[in-house]
């Protein structure tokens, strides 16, 4: 059973950089996700070990982009697009005690779940914002331009998910998507964001598989 300690250096083995604080505060919400997940379906991946590496593990991943294409200093406000059980976005706000992150998702239920699991693993309130709407309508719902970092993983492709994070990066934001390591990570989305900097790392048993993080920002004209 991983502890803290044993994440921390797995997240190091990685190239993320996370506090033992951290590192506690992120398990304890994985245990309490998995808690719920008995109940509402969450994640497929219910067998802890599995769940640190392809969840936690595999969240942690985008402080592996910084300096170059991750946040050059913590984000002040980040977005989870299709947060589903929170990650990563439960993730950035271990990584960065000091941020606050909008947690989207159109499913309520899911959103509910979440917020019980932050209670359960004693999170403060003040540092996430439950946001049920489809990201579509965040741009007319005073989200336009507010975010410095924009997250989303297994929601659908870099491109089509892109499109939808655009209208709500603020100047300077980035945009971080998560893929396989057969998805190329593109130098251009149609949409107008251009990779900034990617990372592969390999997620070790019982996950065995290599993902690739990469981040985009603003194209410049
Ligand atoms: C497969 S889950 C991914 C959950 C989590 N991010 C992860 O990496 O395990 C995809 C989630 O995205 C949400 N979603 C998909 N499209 C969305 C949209 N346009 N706006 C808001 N949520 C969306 C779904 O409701 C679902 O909860």
């Amino acid at each position: 059973m991983t502890d803290p300690s044993e994440f921390q250096a797995l997240s190091a083995s990685i190239g993320a950089d996370l506090s033992i604080d951290g590192a506690r505060r992120l398990l304890g919400y994985l245990d309490a996700m998995l808690d719920e997940n008995t109940r509402i379906n969450l994640t497929a991946v219910r067998e802890r070990d599995a769940a640190v590496r392809l969840h936690a593990l595999d969240s942690v991943a985008l402080a592996c982009l910084e300096p170059e294409g991750g946040p050059a200093r913590p984000p002040g406000l980040a977005l989870d697009l299709g947060t589903g059980n929170g990650f990563p976005g439960v993730a950035i706000a271990c990584l960065y005690p000091d941020v606050r992150v909008v947690l989207m998702d159109r499913r309520l239920k899911k959103l509910h779940a979440i917020q019980r699991a932050l209670a359960a693993a004693g999170f403060e309130p003040e540092q996430f914002e439950i946001a049920h709407m489809d990201a579509a309508a965040a741009r007319n719902e005073g989200y336009r331009a507010r975010f410095d970092l924009i997250t989303t993983r297994a929601v659908g492709p870099p491109e089509a998910v892109g499109k939808l994070a655009k209208p709500l990066l603020a100047p300077g934001g980035r945009f971080v998507a998560w893929m396989s390591d057969e998805t190329e990570a593109l130098a251009k989305l149609k949409c107008g964001l251009e990779l900034a900097g990617s990372a592969e790392y390999a997620l070790p048993a019982p996950a065995d598989r290599t993902r690739r993080i990469a981040s985009y920002r603003l194209q410049e004209r």
